[in-house]
């Protein structure tokens, strides 16, 4: 049996004792990453280190992410159109990962995000606190910040993020999207690409940060976690890895960075709704002691009202339905409290 938090952080305190930093309480929950890697040199406080069966591994097996190639999906050849889209659904089904080029995006403008990325995240503290939500309701969650704490027992991730609503123009506020750099509020970010796609419902942004750490196989950048979406694009960097995903036979396996991809992740929404057909797979972000880690992951979500169940004709006939049935905004709720005590939501829903 694994340990409690309580008593795997009382183990790691024991073990690694002389390899920590020392905060208060309130210091730890306020303070952003970024900040404490500046005042630390990297080395993690006792709140970050991960139990002993959670702590990143060493010469991991690398992924077989398959690659679609989205001008074939479209392309006027049906045969080449039917068998890229043979090769989507087995991804789906299997990995519930791939890797997607020849998006049509510009690389241009991939470099762009990165860019803004990287220069809101090196602006002076301050400049970035202004756009921190600090938990207030409704937008508590949203804005600039660091792992979302619940509990002063939770084990915290190594990142910052700015967390930010896109769509629907409702749900926006704007007093959350940073003026600065100045590309920022422009980036298309907020075109109709999804929507006119028929993903209707809601997308945020997520820009992380990932300080480079002294004790790389002590932390996680991000806490394992399967995605509460339906979908979840990722664009990362081209040189950082550092994500990686868990595979039931070869265990925890390194995702290798494509150039110029986007990564996309079946997420829980679609594992429901396709009766666990598709998998929404287990993943991970390690730090590493050099270099700092940045990522921006796109969530397509659905309308919070509506139910996550799966779809009626999977169903017919008197087909098992493996799944319970769930409000999104009850689902997104649970979810994150999972997320924050290093649990899977989605296995409470297995029927
Ligand atoms: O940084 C990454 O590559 C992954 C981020 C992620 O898993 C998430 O935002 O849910
Ligand atoms: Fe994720």
């Amino acid at each position: 049996l694994f340990p409690t938090i309580k008593e795997g952080r009382k183990m790691a305190e024991k073990e690694h004792g002389d390899e920590t930093s020392t905060f208060s309480l309130d210091e730890i929950e306020r303070i952003r990453v970024q900040e404490l890697v500046e005042k630390t040199n990297g080395i993690p406080p006792e709140r970050f280190i991960q139990n002993e069966f959670n702590r990143p591994i060493s010469d991991l097996p690398v992924a077989k992410v398959p690659v679609i190639d989205l001008s074939l999906i479209e392309s006027n050849d049906f045969e080449q159109r039917q068998q890229e889209h043979f090769r989507l659904k087995s991804a789906s089904l299997s990995w519930g990962l791939f890797q997607v080029v020849k998006h049509g995006i510009p690389i241009s403008l991939l470099d762009d995000v990165r860019n803004v990325t990287r220069l809101f995240f090196q602006q002076p503290p301050k400049e970035k606190q202004m756009y921190s939500s600090d938990g207030k309701v409704p937008d508590w969650n949203q804005g600039y910040g660091s792992d979302t704490i619940l509990s002063h027992d939770q084990i915290l991730d190594w990142n910052d993020k700015l967390y930010l609503s896109v769509y629907p123009e409702k749900a926006k506020n704007i007093d959350l999207w940073p003026p600065e750099p100045k590309s920022f509020r422009n980036l298309g970010l907020d075109d109709d690409y999804f929507i006119d796609n028929g993903a209707k419902g809601r997308i945020f942004e997520r820009f992380t940060y990932y300080p480079h750490c002294s004790k790389p196989d002590l932390v996680l950048g991000l806490k394992p976690h399967s995605d509460a979406s339906s979908l979840t694009i990722i664009l990362q960097e081209d040189k950082v890895p550092g994500l990686q995903v868990y595979n039931n036979e070869l265990g925890w396996t390194k995702v290798s960075t494509v150039p110029n991809a986007l990564l996309v992740f079946i997420g829980d929404g679609m594992e429901i709704m396709s009766n666990g057909q598709y998998k929404s797979p287990i993943h991970r972000v390690v730090t590493n002691s050099e270099r700092d880690r940045i990522s921006l992951t796109t969530f397509v979500l659905p309308e919070l009202e509506k139910e996550l169940r799966p779809v009626d004709y999977l169903i017919d006939g008197g087909k098992p339905t493996l799944y319970k049935k769930m409000l999104v905004k009850d689902y997104e709720k649970q979810h994150l409290l999972d997320f924050t005590q290093g649990k899977i939501y989605i296995n409470s829903m297995k029927a």
